[in-house]
């Protein structure tokens, strides 16, 4: 059988603020296939963004690795881990993945710039941008989007180079149910293409449409 596309083992991650300790991961693993789609739950607090943030290799886990396509991201320097980002990875987070003084097109052209390898698998970005439906929106600057715009523009700067991962926190979060369908179609057929997707999400919608549903509760799977 193939390899994960994603293997996390035993991730811990604390955090400390004067005196107050939050243990934000105690132990965490995660296995996810090619085509396959995880959703992650849990409250407020949980651990949900620290979990995607060590697993994009954007934070460093304390304890634990992480596996994506093969290639260690944990316990690497800043630049190792941003170059194996840019080779498997998507992130749709939501702080938002767009520069702002760029247009939406010129946001998903510079992402396939940094990634030079994946050529072969690349869209132009008008194409994503009619796939995501805003196409008429590629010469705007993301500070003009609606937001239901904004998650759009996000997703096809998350789907630039067609990665192996994709991460996404919330992606339809504050979005309405159109939209919401719209994106879950394209994590769908991400998947459908032989993609790991890890989705956090508390919408029934997108945890129903996810092939496992693991929730979190304070750091751990419950
Ligand atoms: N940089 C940080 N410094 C200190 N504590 C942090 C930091 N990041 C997260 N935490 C703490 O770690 C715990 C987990 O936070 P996290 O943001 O991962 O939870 P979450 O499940 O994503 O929550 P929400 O659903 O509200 O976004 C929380 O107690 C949070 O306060």
């Amino acid at each position: 059988m193939a390899a994960p596309v994603l293997s996390a083992y035993s991730m811990y991650r604390f955090f400390r603020a004067g005196e107050e300790e939050t243990f934000a991961l105690q132990g965490v693993g995660l296995e996810v296939e090619r085509g396959e789609t995880v959703a992650v739950t849990g409250p407020s607090g949980s651990g949900k963004t620290t979990l995607l943030n060590c697993l994009a290799g954007l934070d460093e886990p304390d304890g634990g690795t992480v596996h994506v396509a093969g290639e260690r991201i944990s316990h690497r320097t800043e630049r190792e881990r941003s170059a194996v980002r840019a080779r498997h990875i998507g992130v749709l987070f939501q702080s938002g993945n767009l520069l702002d003084h760029l247009t939406v097109r010129d946001n998903i052209a510079l992402v396939q710039r940094l990634a030079p390898g994946s050529a072969r698998t690349r869209v132009p970005p008008q194409e994503l941008l009619e796939r995501v439906g805003i196409a008429q929106r590629a010469g705007s600057l993301p500070g003009r989007l609606s937001g239901g715009e904004a998650a759009r523009a996000g997703l096809a700067v998350a789907l630039a180079n067609a990665p192996d991962l994709l991460l996404a926190d919330e992606p339809t979060g504050e979005v309405d149910g159109e939209t919401e369908r719209r994106l879950l179609a394209l994590l769908g057929e991400r998947a459908a293409a032989g993609a790991a997707v890890v989705v956090v999400t508390h919408s029934r919608a997108v945890a129903g449409a996810a092939d496992r549903v693991l929730r979190l509760r304070d750091g751990r799977w419950a």
